[in-house]
């Protein structure tokens, strides 16, 4: 045989077996009964046009594909999503339901060590059980000082701008806020990215490029394992700034835990009051944990694990309150309740005192719903055959009310855009109205809040997060007055979908001008 009856050959075999995956994709694919585009059924390079190209549409293509196909739809040739927040307890179920999580979806973030991108059932369990307790209310009320003395840190920096009367970048200031009390909370050290401002702006700057490449990251995830392969001479300069802060995040976590090492072996115990969990760290919890196996307590799996809890910890906690300012000073109807509900209560509440001002609390609840949270799509795998039957939720009402089957391992996602999102719970969702969350009507709204997630997958910092949100909302709101400077609504409006919601490329984010009360 010649080079080029070899190369004829094989050319001829790859051109059939592409073709015969396409059949069977289009006709004998276990969800080829399920509705959608035909070219989403064929390739995946229909999300990664959505994805890459049209950068970060998909989550807003599906919306439009459900008007034309209805509820349920097949959107890449493995996947479903459903848009009725009538079946959100099927598909994010609570946590003795077993349901995995879709390994193509995590490679986007690229902390395979980290409890979040445990695929299977059992894997993550074994990982969530111990760090539970260290996020719980109880050990969080006992960090609530550290959270505390960032609030006043926070405020100390904004007064400062009052004084001289120049512009705040909230976002700014906000990010290096959570991100200090997420380092604080997790490692128990004194992060203080609050001392500079500059620093704070060039990090949220760096952690919005890493977020760009994310949707990259899911379709070719071979370039960055290529990049983290090469010397770091080498690839450096190739990296976006965001990717190089991560390398930076896992040495800093590394470091951090070789200090845990290192007291734990010299038996030295900390001089610090330790709280319920009897643990000063994360660290500790994990390593002083009798059920997990040597493996789980590997320096490399470790250290993915502090990265990945100090980035979630950081950027939603920011962008929730960035998004509630925003709002609040786009209505000052609204911030004067606020602030008159606020001062009922003594200036030293706490976080548990602050959670009983039902005006409070509703301004948070959409604060959060308008974040979206995750925007992308968190899809979930059953077991079992899932039944699909349209509810009176279901978007667009299915005039059929046909049921279907979603056999088992079909990665199926309900996106927090779907949910926060539908009309006939959430009615003129886009309008920011803290009053839809009040009374036992809008208590009951509380199992179609998406933003921290649901099911044995919820937020591991849903407890950390809140206490932030409660104690820095309260004290910015009652220390100043504040009216939005070059910002409005499109600076915190979600256009794009990378992993969490992301505005106009252009906006520069938050900035507001405050007076001190
Ligand atoms: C407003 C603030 C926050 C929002 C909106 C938020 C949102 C979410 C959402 C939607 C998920 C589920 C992701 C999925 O299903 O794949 C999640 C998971 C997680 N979050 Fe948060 N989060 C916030 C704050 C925090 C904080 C402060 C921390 C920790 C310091 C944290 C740590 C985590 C972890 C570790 C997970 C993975 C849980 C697991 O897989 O078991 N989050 N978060």
């Amino acid at each position: 045989m010649t080079i080029l009856q070899i190369v004829e050959t094989a050319a001829a075999a790859s051109l059939l077996l592409t073709v015969a995956e396409a059949v069977r994709r289009l006709y004998f694919h276990p969800i080829a009964h399920i509705p959608g585009p035909r070219l989403a059924a064929l390739t995946w390079w229909y999300e990664f046009y959505f994805d890459v190209i049209k950068p970060g549409q998909y989550v807003f293509k599906i919306q439009e594909l459900h008007k034309k196909y209805g509820p349920i739809i097949r959107v890449t040739p493995d996947e479903i999503h459903i848009n009725d927040v009538g079946f959100l307890d099927t598909v994010y179920a609570p946590s003795m339901v077993r349901r995995d999580k879709y390994a193509y979806q995590l490679r986007a973030l690229r902390v395979p060590g980290s409890v979040t991108a445990a695929t299977d059932f059992d894997a993550h369990k074994k990982r969530r059980e111990p760090l539970s307790p260290f996020f719980s209310k109880r050990n969080v009320v006992h960090l609530e000082p550290m959270v505390n003395q960032k609030v006043r840190q926070l405020c100390q920096l904004i007064s400062k701008h009052a004084v001289n009367e120049t512009p705040v970048n909230l976002s700014d200031v906000l990010f290096a806020f959570s991100n200090d009390v997420a380092s604080n909370f997790v490692f128990a050290h004194q992060s203080d990215v609050l001392a500079d401002e500059e620093r704070s702006a060039t990090l949220r700057q760096h952690s919005n490029e890493l977020l760009l490449g994310i949707n990259i990251n899911k379709h070719f995830p071979w370039i960055p394992d290529f990049l983290e392969s090469l010397p770091l001479f080498i690839s450096k300069p190739m990296m976006p700034p965001g990717l190089i802060d991560l390398l930076e995040l896992f040495v800093k976590a590394r470091s951090e835990l070789m200090e845990v090492l290192k007291a734990k072996a010299s038996g030295k115990s900390s001089d610090m009051p330790l709280g319920p969990t009897g643990k000063e760290s994360v660290f500790r919890t994990i390593l002083d944990n009798p059920s997990l196996p040597p493996f789980e307590k590997s320096v490399l799996r470790l250290e993915q694990e502090g990265a990945l809890l100090v980035l979630a910890g950081t950027e939603s906690p920011a962008k929730s309150l960035s998004i509630i300012f925003c709002h609040l000073l786009l209505n000052p109807s609204i911030f004067s309740k606020l602030r008159a509900e606020l001062n009922t209560v003594p200036e030293t509440a706490t976080w548990v005192e602050l959670e009983q001002l039902p005006y409070l609390s509703a301004v948070l609840e959409e604060g959060n719903r308008l974040s979206f949270g995750v925007t992308a799509r968190m899809a979930r795998i059953a077991h079992e055959t899932l039944t699909y039957t349209p509810s009176s939720h279901a978007v667009p009402q299915s005039s059929t009310g046909k049921s279907y089957a979603i056999p088992p391992g079909t990665p199926v996602s309900i996106t927090s855009l779907s949910a926060h999102t539908a009309e006939t719970v959430f009615p003129d969702p886009f309008k920011f109205n803290p009053e839809r969350w009040l009374g036992s009507e809008g208590r009951g709204l509380r199992k179609y809040q998406m933003a921290f997630g649901k099911g044995g997958r919820k937020c591991l910092g849903f407890e950390l997060a809140r206490a932030e949100l409660y104690l820095a909302a309260a004290a910015l709101v009652r220390s100043f007055d504040m009216t939005l400077w070059e910002t409005d609504e499109s600076d915190v409006a979600f256009v794009h979908d990378y992993q969490i919601s992301m505005p106009n490329f252009s906006s520069k984010g938050v900035r507001i001008m405050v007076k001190k009360l």
